[in-house]
């Protein structure tokens, strides 16, 4: 180990965790490395847990001398020996290995420490106990390590929540625990705190040790750790291009969608509820989307590959596999999804459910109700009962923005008054009719318009960017869904053969159908509130 007093400044950004069991047949060990090193790994972790101590040390020369050819530290998972008689740059510990206060003074002050963390007291610990950088984990589920115990998947919830705890420590930050090639972009857009703290890197082990292309699988990895890096400095939702947003902007972009929308025809995968499933369709449909009902996990894969949107909407909580590969799918192939908790404070099933689809798949857009929005943001204020909401919010602008920043996503709050916020700016939107409370999924069809909008502006998105998770402005996309539903939905509402509910549903169809461009141009109704 390097016994002068100067720390080297490390980079995380892809961390390799050594795993000789998983080599593929007839890759040597040190092949692996020195194709990944050359594929972009910044740094080593060697671990071994069933060799012997000389065994173990000789392992650690090995890469020590193959890495510092390409100027990449080597770390030693949990043996403080190895470390010092390799010459590492720094160890390894989990929480019940040797405790750091103790390792920091066995160890000369060059040496890297890090900790692995799975809750926000083992991070509070790791940084007071001066941690150069933690691991948190795991994410996932994953075979390279028993995560059978519970808590020991802290999840994307878990990492937010630790990333939170160390903002402005200094301490750097790497998510472990089944992250690959398909799910690092959403494992990097989805480990953010609130407050924008995000990660310094990944660590990796299976994908890289038992690819038989390690080479391909490190660059692949590294590159999209860069494109998201340029990326994430666009915006406070990260995958936003942003944009500075005017009434007339905004009423201007919804006017062209409307046209995109026909033109481009994207499909609108929608897995929602036994109750507006027809409706839905038709929806789709009249706005000029292509509406598929599709639900069994196996289809997933190759409906994810078709451009377009992707609806998830729970309603009668059923198809949740479904629904779980769905997401994941979508995020890989870089499509918008739209996620709608129905009645997500009605139950706890509800609740965990909706936890559980937010750990797997990054949403573009969550839209609820006040209820619903209430209950995802753990705030009281607003009533359920069952999927429908009683009252509002009295500062309903900083409950979307602060909600749209714990998900880094676009929530949109639907009432008689419309809020949607990217985590910066609120736009309110204030078309629509009281009607639209008479019939029932009327919210849900609002995720279809929301789902049909943001697939098409995807689709047509001009500078495509390696780094988001979705092309296009989705900010733009929402408010321009929901004017075109609200905006249909008043001019069915005026029509002189409309009676009441039953009559309206129909020739909302009709006006959807029918929708122009200057329509929404002379009758959207937006204010805009800047940060
Ligand atoms: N009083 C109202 N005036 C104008 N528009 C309204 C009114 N109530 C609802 N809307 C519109 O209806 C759409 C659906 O919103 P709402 O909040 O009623 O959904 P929801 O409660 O989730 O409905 P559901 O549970 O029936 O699906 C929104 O676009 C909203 O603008
Ligand atoms: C009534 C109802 N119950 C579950 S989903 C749904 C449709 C409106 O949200």
């Amino acid at each position: 180990m390097s016994t002068d007093n100067v720390k080297r400044v490390v980079d995380f950004s892809l961390y390799l965790v050594t795993g000789r069991n998983l080599l593929p047949h007839g890759k040597s060990y040190l092949t692996c490395i020195e194709e990944a090193l050359r594929g972009g790994v910044t740094v080593v972790q060697v671990r071994e847990k069933e060799v012997e101590t000389a065994e173990f040390l000789e392992i650690a020369n090995d890469t020590i001398a193959l890495c510092s050819r390409y100027n990449v530290p080597v770390i030693i998972n949990d043996r403080i020996d190895v470390a010092l008689a390799s010459g590492a740059a720094g160890v390894h510990l989990g929480q019940s290995d040797m405790p750091l206060a103790i390792v920091r003074k066995l160890l000369p002050p060059s040496a890297i420490i890090g900790v692995s963390c799975t809750t926000r007291e083992h991070a509070l610990k790791a940084v007071e106990e001066g941690a150069d950088y933690v691991g948190l984990g795991a994410i996932y589920a994953t075979r390279t390590k028993d995560v059978s115990a519970p808590g020991s998947v802290c999840g994307i919830a878990g990492a937010r929540a630790m990333l939170g705890a160390l903002e402005g420590t200094g301490v750097k930050a790497v998510a472990i625990g089944g992250v690959n090639s398909k799910n690092v972009l959403r494992t990097l857009h989805g480990c953010v705190s609130s407050t924008g703290h995000a990660l310094d890197g990944v660590a990796v082990v299976s994908d890289i040790m038992a690819s038989p292309e390690p080479y391909a699988t490190a660059s692949c990895l590294a590159q999209t750790f860069c494109a998201w890096s340029a990326a994430v400095s666009r915006g406070p939702a990260a995958f936003l291009v942003k944009a500075q947003y005017t009434r007339e902007g905004i009423a201007a972009a919804a006017a062209t969608l409307v046209d995109t929308v026909r033109r481009v025809r994207p499909l609108v995968h929608q897995i929602t509820n036994n109750v507006v499933k027809t409706q839905s369709a038709n929806v789709t449909l009249a706005l000029g989307g292509s509406p598929i009902m599709a639900e069994a996990e196996a289809e997933q894969a190759d409906l994810a590959r078709v451009p377009g949107g992707l609806l998830i909407n729970y309603g009668t909580v059923d198809a949740i596999d479904g629904m779980l590969a769905a997401g994941i799918h979508a995020n890989q192939n870089r499509k918008p999804v739209v996620f709608d908790p129905v009645g997500v404070g009605a139950t706890s099933f509800r609740r965990a459910t909706a936890a559980k689809l937010l750990d797997a798949w990054q949403p573009t857009v969550i839209k609820g109700n006040a209820a619903e929005i209430g209950a995802l943001a753990d705030s009281e204020e607003v009533k359920a009962q069952g999927v429908d909401s009683l009252g509002g919010f009295k500062d309903a602008s900083a409950v979307v923005r602060s909600l749209a920043r714990t998900h880094r996503c676009i929530v949109l709050l639907s009432g008689p008054t419309d809020y949607l916020s990217d985590g910066s700016t609120v736009i309110r939107l204030s078309n629509g009719h009281a009607i639209l409370g008479q019939i029932t999924g009327a919210g849900c069809v609002l995720g279809t318009a929301i789902a049909t909008y943001c697939g098409a502006a995807s689709i047509a998105a001009s500078e495509p960017c390696e780094g988001s998770l979705v092309n296009g402005d989705m900010l733009l996309a929402v408010a321009a869904g929901t004017l075109a539903l609200t905006i249909a939905a008043q001019r069915a509402a005026g029509r002189k053969e409309v009676r009441g509910p039953g009559t309206f549903l129909p020739a909302l169809i009709d006006e959807l159908a029918m929708l122009s461009p200057g329509a929404v141009l002379g009758t959207a109704t937006i204010d805009v509130e800047t940060e």
